[in-house]
């Protein structure tokens, strides 16, 4: 018989559970809403999965499918202001599990409205269940005891605090007291003697603010220790049930106390005669969380629990261990299975049993992942996985690299520098080859329904080859996006750029924080249209894309198409902000300057009149080289896969993978394509849809020309320009 002694605590981590929630100081936060995140580790005790693991029964562990559950039921649920605020909820709710002695919480808001570039926001918080917070008390209250009298109250006795400083807030819900150094506590009388197994390290735990030196997966740094010994004041908490009184004053919050020596929490820990079924505090009557009575008499001190005790029909069938992760490494003597090590495989979250973090089949190949329901995790198809351990697949590199589709966009500042400078980044980053550019679009900004107007977008699309896993493309968007300054006020607002994953292979994923191929992108005829320029035969869900980009609401929002962006400066000197049609422009003597251009932006709001994407050093009026509308060709209303279409020139719209870098100048391919040209709609009034027949939709700026004293930069009367190579549109 040996004894499992080990002081480390065991421990379950859900990371990266991603939801959108309405949580948010700022009315549109409310309103929009955004993903929040969060990372939480349970921590189960010295031996919180011992019994788990020799039943190999799910009644015996803690659930964390149905703690993550609980997790994102909470981001989705009632908004509250601070982020503060959710994460002491989410700290309760899974306080509330049966097992979970103590968790940290933290909660991250990548997309706060901040007016700097930034990666992230979060906020951490650790705190105990009332067992393991009276169960410490009384430790260390015990420890006390020799050199001061105090009495230590039970978890239900009268709010504690003799000795508190009655100007304190109330304590948070479970947390801890805590003498402030030097008070540590020495092990109380009886206390079995540390005996780390396995080399597991000391339980770091909570006392030092830290349930484990958990690796940080958005940044690979591991998280700096909380500070200690903060003398920053907690935010309003609610009220908490008693704690026990330390005496001599040294109370403090968890996280605000001054350092414990590891070897003190063990102390403390061990002081627990400690069942992973039963309440720490070793009175089940006052343990709210019932379920631990469930196998009490296990008492942690021999391999003594009979296994054949349970009934095997209510366990988890053993061909389903393996959908089961029993990660804890157990304590020696421990009647752990050989390979019981591993990390199993959960079944997949689609199956509705398992809501796990995203799991992978492997090294498998992308195309393997299947759709999965919103909401849930990019999981692997159900068929049986191979042992190892478990993998994102949105995290997982290819074996190979590949294709990958980027969208890029904005409206504010110097766009096209920043597009350009994009487009650099990603020609230069390791692990990405661009095999195309797009032309550049200038598109009618897309707004949400109520939303407020927008200057016209500059858009276009990378298509590249890539050897990063998903999960780092978008981290390099994100980089994108920093490296343009970007902003974000408010969501879907205007902004510097915007760089989004489009498709990544044929990876699917509902993870809201990746969702592939992008949610939106079927209906956005500001990403199709450039990239089935691109690549004409691109397909987005078994679809056409230049078939989309045609059917597309915004199709008529599409002002003109730029081909040789990148290296040539023949673009409008205004390439965003306030539009004026081509067809005013069509006869060069009435070519527009930018002073005139300027007085017609007056009555527009001030954000559409500031300074719009110019290109730097652009000195000349380009106009005068740009199509004139009546010349615009429909190329799109060709079939790209017909026979009789003339193919299009290199780098010219409709052909395919335009070369990086393009082509020697070619002919306009328009004229020659039994095109169509997009006919003017006139008489529309603003706001009114912008084609015959075709009804505004919800969320999708209605395109269309609107009256010359109207916002001129909104207005549209479908594709107008196509600037060619060198700006010759002909
Ligand atoms: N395919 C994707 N590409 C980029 N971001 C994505 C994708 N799927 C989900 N997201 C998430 O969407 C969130 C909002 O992203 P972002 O701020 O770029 O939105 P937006 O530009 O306002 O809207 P849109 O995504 O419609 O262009 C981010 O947290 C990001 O993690
Ligand atoms: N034309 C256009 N409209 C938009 C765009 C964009 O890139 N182009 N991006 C948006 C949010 O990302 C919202 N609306």
């Amino acid at each position: 018989m040996s004894t499992v002694t080990s002081f480390s605590s065991d421990r379950i981590r859900l990371t990266g559970l991603s939801a959108r929630g309405y949580h948010g100081v700022l009315p549109f936060e409310r309103s929009e809403g955004q993903i929040f995140t969060a990372d939480i580790a349970l921590d189960l005790g010295p031996r919180g999965t011992a019994v788990a693991a020799v039943t190999d029964s799910l009644n015996d562990a803690l659930d964390y499918s149905a703690v993550a559950n609980a997790v994102v039921a909470l981001i989705e649920g009632e908004p509250v202001a601070l982020l503060e605020t959710l994460a002491e909820r989410i700290s309760e709710t899974v306080l509330a599990f049966p097992r979970v002695m103590a968790v940290e919480v933290t909660i991250h808001k990548p997309n706060a409205p901040l007016e700097v570039a930034f990666d992230d926001v979060s906020v951490t918080i650790t705190r105990l269940s009332e067992a393991a917070a009276s169960v410490l008390s009384s430790a260390t209250s015990a420890s006390a005891a020799a050199s001061a009298p105090v009495v230590a109250s039970a978890p239900s006795a009268a709010p504690c605090a003799a000795a508190a400083d009655a100007s304190e807030p109330p304590l948070p819900r479970a947390s801890l007291p805590l003498p402030s150094a030097p008070s540590v506590p020495s092990a109380p009388a009886g206390a079995p003697a540390a005996e780390p197994i396995n080399d597991a390290p000391p339980y770091p735990g909570a006392l030092t603010g830290r349930l484990d030196a958990v690796d940080d997966s958005r940044t690979g740094v591991p998280e700096a220790p909380l500070a200690q010994g903060s003398s920053a004041p907690e935010p309003a908490q609610p009220p908490v049930p008693p704690v026990g009184d330390l005496g001599e004053g040294t109370v403090d919050h968890f996280g605000q106390a001054g350092p414990l020596r590891a070897g003190s929490v063990d102390e403390a820990w061990a002081a627990v005669p400690f069942s992973t079924a039963e309440p720490v505090g070793g009175d089940p009557g006052e343990d709210s969380h019932e379920n631990r009575a469930e196998g009490a008499g296990f008492d942690g001190v021999a391999p003594a629990y009979d296994a054949g005790a349970h009934d095997p029909g209510a366990t988890t069938p053993i061909d389903d261990a393996a959908s089961h992760a029993t990660p804890a490494p157990l304590g020696m003597g421990s009647p752990a299975r050989p390979g019981d090590d591993r990390i199993a495989s959960p079944a997949p979250a689609a199956s509705g049993e398992d809501t796990d973090s995203p799991i992978g089949a492997g090294s498998s190949a992308v195309s393997q992942y299947q759709d999965v329901e919103p909401g849930h995790a990019v999981v692997a198809e159900a068929a049986p996985l191979p042992a190892g351990p478990a993998v994102d697949p949105l995290a997982e590199a290819p074996t190979a690299p590949v294709p990958v589709v980027i969208g890029l966009g904005g409206n504010l500042g110097e766009v096209v520098p920043s597009l350009r400078r994009a487009v650099r980044t990603l020609q230069s980053t390791e692990g990405v080859e661009v095999t195309a550019i797009a032309p550049l679009a200038r598109t009618a900004a897309v707004i949400e329904p109520g939303a407020g107007e927008q200057p016209d977008y500059l858009n276009t699309v990378i298509l590249a080859r890539t050897s990063l896993s998903a999960k780092d493309v978008l981290a390099l968007c994100r980089r994108l996006e920093a490296d343009a300054g970007r902003v974000r006020l408010e969501p879907k607002g205007p902004r510097t750029l915007d760089a989004d994953v489009i498709t990544y292979s044929d990876l699917r994923s509902a993870d809201p924080e990746l969702i592939l191929p992008h949610p939106r992108a079927t209906s956005r005829s500001f990403v199709l249209l450039p990239w089935s320029q691109a690549d004409a035969f691109a397909e987005i869900d078994g679809q056409s894309v230049a078939a989309l980009a045609e059917q597309a609401p915004d199709r008529d929002g599409i002002r003109w198409l730029a081909l040789d962006w990148i290296d040539s400066d023949a673009l409008p000197k205004l390439p965003t902000g306030q539009y004026v049609p081509a067809d005013a422009l069509a006869d060069s003597s009435q070519k527009v300057g930018a002073g005139e251009r300027a007085s017609q932006s007056q009555d527009v709001p001030d954000f559409l009149s500031a300074p719009s994407a110019a290109l730097v050093g652009d000195e000349e009026e380009p106009f005068s080289e740009t199509v004139p509308a009546s010349m615009i060709k429909d190329a799109l209303a060709q079939d790209p896969s017909s026979a009789d279409a003339a193919p299009p020139g290199p780098g010219m719209p409709g052909a395919p993978s335009a070369p990086v870098p393009p082509a020697p100048p070619a002919p306009s391919p328009f004229v020659d394509q039994a095109p169509q040209v997009a006919e003017p709609i006139s008489g529309a009034a603003p706001g009114q849809p912008g084609r015959p027949g075709q009804a505004p939709q919800d969320g999708r700026r209605a395109a269309g020309p609107q009256r010359s004293d109207d916002h001129t930069w909104s207005a549209s009367s479908g594709w107008e320009d196509v600037i060619g190579r060198g700006g010759q549109g002909n």
